[in-house]
C-alpha cells in the first residue's frame, strides 16, 4: 500500500480513484465494512482505492490533552488497512488551514482538484469541513457537478449498539475484553519496542520487558493476560499497564512478563494481545508483596490460557 504524506505529496498519477474519508482510530469491524465496500468498488471500476485519514486526528487537533486515548497510531492503522488489499492511505496533516476550509472548499479543492475523485464510499454520519456542515445530501450533490457518484454505508451493530471508536474505548476502559474481540475481528493489540527500565524486575525473578510506547495513550490500565508476538512466535505473559505507583512511577508504561522465556529483549519489536484483564493496578507496601501478587496474576494468566503451572516460578534471568 502507498502512503502519501500530506496534500502536497498528490501528483498527476493519483488522479481518479475510489476513496473513503475518516479517521479509522481502532480499524474496527465497522470501518472494515467500509474498507471491504471500497475495495470491491475499486475493483468494479478498474481504479485504486485510497483511504484519506488525518494526523493528528481532528479532535485531538481541536481538544488537545482533552481527547480521548487513541486506538491506533498512523503505523497501525497503516498495516490494518493495508492488510485488508487498499492500494494508497493519504494522510492528511490536520492543521489551522485545514480546518478552516468550508465543506465547499474541501470538495473542490481536495476532493476535485487534487484527488479527481472518482467514486466516494462514507459511513452514513459522516460530517466533515468548517463546523462539519458538509454531509452525505451535499457531497451528492457536488457529485452530480463533477462527475463522482457517493454511496453511504449502513451502521454496523453490536450488541443493539452502533460499533463506533467511542463504544471500543468504553468496552476497553471496563476490561470487557470479549466484546472488544467482537468489535474489532481480533484481540485488542498494542506494538512497540522493547526499551531499558530500571531493571528491578529481574530482581523479583519478573524480568519485565517494557514497552516504548512514544506518545501513544493507551485506553486500558491494569493486569492482563496477554498473548505476545515475537518475530511471527507465539508466547504466552502477563502484563501491566499503569504507573507502577509501588515503585512511585510517573508516567504510564506498559510492561510485559514472558512465560518460560529467557532471552534478551532489548530493541525487539513486540506485539502484545491483551485478551482478559485480571486486575486493576494497586499500590503494594513493599516490593515483595508486588512479588507475591505478581506471582498469583502469573499463575491465573497461565489458567486462564490453559497452561499447565509453571514447574518454578517465579523463574528469574
Ligand atoms: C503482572 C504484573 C503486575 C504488576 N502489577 C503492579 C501493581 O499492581 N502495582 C505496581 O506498582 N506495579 C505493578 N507492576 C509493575 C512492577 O512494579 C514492575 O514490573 C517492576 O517495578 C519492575 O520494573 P522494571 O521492568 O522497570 O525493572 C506489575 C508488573 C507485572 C509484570
Ligand atoms: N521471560 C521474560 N519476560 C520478559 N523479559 C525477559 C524475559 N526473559 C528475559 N527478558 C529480558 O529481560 C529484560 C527485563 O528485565 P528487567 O529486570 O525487568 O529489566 P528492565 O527494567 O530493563 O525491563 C527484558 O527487556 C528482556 O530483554
Amino acid at each position: 500500500m502507498e502512503l502519501i504524506r500530506g496534500i502536497h505529496n498528490l501528483h498527476p498519477e493519483h488522479a481518479g480513484c475510489v476513496l473513503t474519508i475518516g479517521n479509522f482510530d481502532g480499524v474496527h469491524r465497522g470501518h472494515q465494512a467500509v474498507l471491504s465496500r471500497l475495495q470491491a468498488r475499486a475493483q468494479q471500476l478498474g481504479l485504486p482505492s485510497c483511504v484519506m485519514v488525518f494526523e493528528p486526528q481532528p479532535l485531538e487537533f481541536f481538544a488537545r490533552d482533552k481527547a480521548p486515548a487513541r486506538l491506533s497510531r498512523l503505523r497501525d492503522k497503516y498495516e490494518a488497512i493495508a492488510s485488508l488489499g487498499i492500494d494508497r492511505l493519504l494522510c492528511v496533516k490536520f492543521d489551522h488551514t485545514f480546518a478552516e476550509l468550508s465543506a465547499a472548499q474541501f470538495i473542490e479543492q481536495i476532493l476535485v482538484r487534487k484527488l479527481s475523485v472518482r467514486f466516494l464510499v462514507i459511513g452514513d454520519d459522516f460530517r466533515f469541513g468548517l463546523h462539519r456542515s458538509g454531509d452525505f445530501a451535499l457531497l451528492v450533490e457536488a457529485g452530480k457537478r463533477h462527475g463522482f457518484q457517493v454511496l453511504s454505508t449502513d451502521t454496523l451493530l453490536h450488541d443493539q449498539q452502533r460499533v463506533s471508536s467511542t463504544l471500543l474505548r468504553e468496552a476497553l476502559r471496563d476490561g470487557r475484553l470479549a466484546d472488544v474481540e467482537l468489535m474489532l475481528g481480533h484481540p485488542y493489540s498494542i506494538s512497540g519496542r522493547v526499551a531499558h527500565g530500571a531493571k528491578l524486575g529481574r530482581t523479583i525473578g519478573f524480568p519485565t520487558a517494557n514497552i516504548h510506547l512514544k506518545r501513544l495513550v493507551v485506553p486500558i490500565q491494569g493486569v492482563y493476560a496477554v498473548q505476545i508476538l515475537i518475530a511471527g512466535k507465539m508466547h504466552f505473559g502477563v502484563a501491566n499497564i499503569g504507573f507502577r505507583p509501588t515503585v512511585s512511577g510517573t508516567r504510564s508504561q506498559l510492561e510485559v512478563h514472558i512465560f518460560d522465556f529467557k532471552d534478551d529483549l532489548y530493541g525487539k519489536q513486540l506485539q502484545i494481545r491483551v485478551c482478559h484483564k485480571l486486575r486493576d493496578e494497586q499500590k503494594f507496601p513493599s516490593f515483595t508483596a508486588l512479588q507475591t501478587q505478581i506471582t498469583a496474576d502469573a499463575r491465573q494468566a497461565r489458567q486462564w490460557f490453559g497452561l499447565p503451572d509453571a514447574s518454578v516460578e517465579p523463574d528469574g534471568i
